[in-house]
């Protein structure tokens, strides 16, 4: 039976002060409110994938803290794997595989709406109009019981959805995006759900300078984006991401 340590004092609020983060971890069959957290038996049953949730907004570091899991893992003797774009990912692809050990699936790929469709419905990616959940559970379903699947790509830097992807079932299934926890029937699918609460003063730090660096967005741009999500984000990934069940 494998255990967490969780922090304590954000899993009691469900929000972090300002300037500060913090994870917060639950299990199937144990809520927020508690500091450690055991596994699911079907977690604990090694023949079967074990499918964790990761929940943030954007910028908050999903990637980063799932690259050190990988490390953990097994993908390069405790070194994080480098980041999207080279070494474990697929060419062009948001999915990283750690060996025989895990595989990360973006969320973003289950995007229905690209980035001009967004705009031109005045839609955030956060909005559920945004995003194919039927298909989203279809695939974590089929994963989750063995079978390959042929997953669509998010390409952040076009902003389109380019051609599917073929997903092998890994032993360990981690889903990290915006709403791992938002749908039902997907949120039924996890072992186990872990939400980085990032105070916002240090999520707009992390993504300004990511999303300048990387993704060739001006400061204003980022800035709008910023408030535009704010509604949105309060209402489909923090509320889905922090209930007791
Ligand atoms: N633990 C951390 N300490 C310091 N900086 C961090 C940490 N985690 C992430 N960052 C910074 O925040 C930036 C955004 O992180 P990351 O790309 O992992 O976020 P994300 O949640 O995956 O974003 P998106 O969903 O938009 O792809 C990174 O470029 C990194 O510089
Ligand atoms: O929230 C996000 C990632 O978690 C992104 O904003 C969303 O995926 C849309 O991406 P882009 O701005 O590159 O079109």
């Amino acid at each position: 039976m494998a255990a967490f340590t969780a922090h304590s004092s954000a899993a009691t609020s469900h929000h972090s002060p300002a300037g500060t983060a913090a994870i917060l971890l639950r299990s199937r069959s144990r809520p927020y409110s508690t500091s450690r957290v055991s596994c699911s038996s079907a977690a604990a049953d090694k023949n079967k994938t074990v499918v964790i949730g990761l929940a943030a907004d954007s910028g908050c570091g999903k990637s980063t803290f799932v690259r050190r899991l990988a490390g953990v893992l097994g993908g390069g003797g405790g070194a994080a794997p480098p980041a999207r774009g080279s070494g474990n990912f697929f060419p062009g692809s948001n999915t990283l595989v750690v060996g025989d050990a895990a595989t990360v699936v973006c969320l973003d790929d289950y995007h229905s709406l690209d980035r001009a469709g967004r705009k031109a419905r005045g839609l955030t990616a956060l909005d559920p109009r945004a995003n194919d959940f039927d298909l989203m559970y279809e695939q974590v379903r089929a994963l989750k019981e063995g079978r390959a699947v042929d997953k669509p790509v998010y390409n952040h830097f076009t902003g389109r959805l380019d051609p599917p992807e073929r997903v092998a079932p890994p032993k360990i299934l981690v889903i990290e995006g915006l709403h791992p926890m938002y749908d039902e029937r997907v949120r039924d699918l996890l072992d186990f759900s872990i939400y980085l609460d990032i105070s916002d003063e240090v999520k707009f730090a992390w993504k300004i300078q990511r999303d300048m660096a990387e993704r060739g967005h001006s400061l204003e741009s980022i800035k709008a984006s910023i408030d535009a999500r704010k509604p949105d984000f309060e209402a489909y990934t923090r509320r889905s991401s922090t209930r007791t069940r």
